[in-house]
């Protein structure tokens, strides 16, 4: 049997992506997300998606992470399924489509995907870290030693450590670049490794930015490995509401699997 796949990136954060419209892809195998998404016998990828039928919404995406694994939200990866229902010819600039968060809108335009993302009203604020969920779970840090940082060793401790044991944390490492300009490097859970951008995870820095005085703004740069996001919200009481994740989306190739 073969099967046509496409690979995707958002700022380096980077997927393989599925046309399931005809359920021909087994969500239960794990071990073939996970050796698919292996980067010395697969195709290599952070995670994988699959694009399927919706009821009254343009397409649902299903996402596991690199691990095999059905996952929370993936920003990065929403962006790039929104690209890819476009290049499907599924949606023109605006969609609505479902994940596991909920119902979410975008827009794309000459690559760049702007996506609406979950409310957020949750922000536990401790004394050296920031906790929160973004359609995933978000550890922020500041760190001013960002290119110093072992990522891979400093979060996994953390993302196996109290209070996040095996159901684990993503976690982030931000430096302040100016008001409205922060630097992140991010540690994914089901990844269990960096990776080059996560799109809940800029959302999240954004956020907690803002939530511990760090920014007066309510649009705000992120320069991560694999390039420059946007985030924007409103806040609302002690939550934020209308948050905007913006940046490029590009396919990278298209490919056959045979097994
Ligand atoms: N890369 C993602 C986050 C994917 C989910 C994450 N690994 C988790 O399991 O929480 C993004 O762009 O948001």
């Amino acid at each position: 049997m073969t099967l046509t796949f496409y690979k995707y990136q958002g700022t380096g954060n980077d997927f393989v992506i599925i046309d399931n419209r005809q359920l021909i892809f087994d969500k239960n195998d794990t071990k073939r997300i996970k050796h698919l998404c292996d980067r010395r016998f697969g195709i290599g990828a952070d995670g994988l998606i699959l694009l399927e039928n919706h009821d009254t919404l343009d397409f649902k995406m299903v996402y596991f992470n690199a691990d095999g694994n059905e996952s929370s939200m993936c920003g990065n990866g929403g962006r790039c399924i929104v690209a890819f229902a476009n290049f499907l010819g599924l949606i023109d600039k605006q969609t609505s489509f479902m994940a596991i968060d909920g119902e979410h809108q975008a827009v794309i335009e000459n690559g760049i995907v702007r996506l609406h993302m979950q409310d957020v009203n949750n922000i536990e604020k401790h004394e050296n870290h920031v906790f929160l969920n973004t359609g995933s779970p978000h550890h922020v840090e500041l760190n001013n030693n960002l290119q110093e940082l072992n990522i891979k060793s400093l979060g996994s401790k953390i993302r196996y450590g109290s209070p996040y044991f095996e159901a684990g944390s993503n976690v982030n490492f931000v430096s302040k670049l100016s008001n409205d300009n922060f630097s992140v490097r991010t540690y994914e859970r089901g990844v269990e490794d960096e990776t080059l951008s996560c799109g809940t995870g800029v959302t999240a820095v954004a956020l907690a930015m803002h939530t511990i005085g760090e920014t007066t703004t309510n649009d705000i740069t992120l320069q991560t490995p694999g390039g420059e996001l946007k985030v924007s919200f409103k806040q609302s009481g002690k939550g934020y509401t209308d948050i905007w994740l913006q940046g490029p989306a590009i396919q990278v190739f298209k490919g056959e699997i045979s097994w």
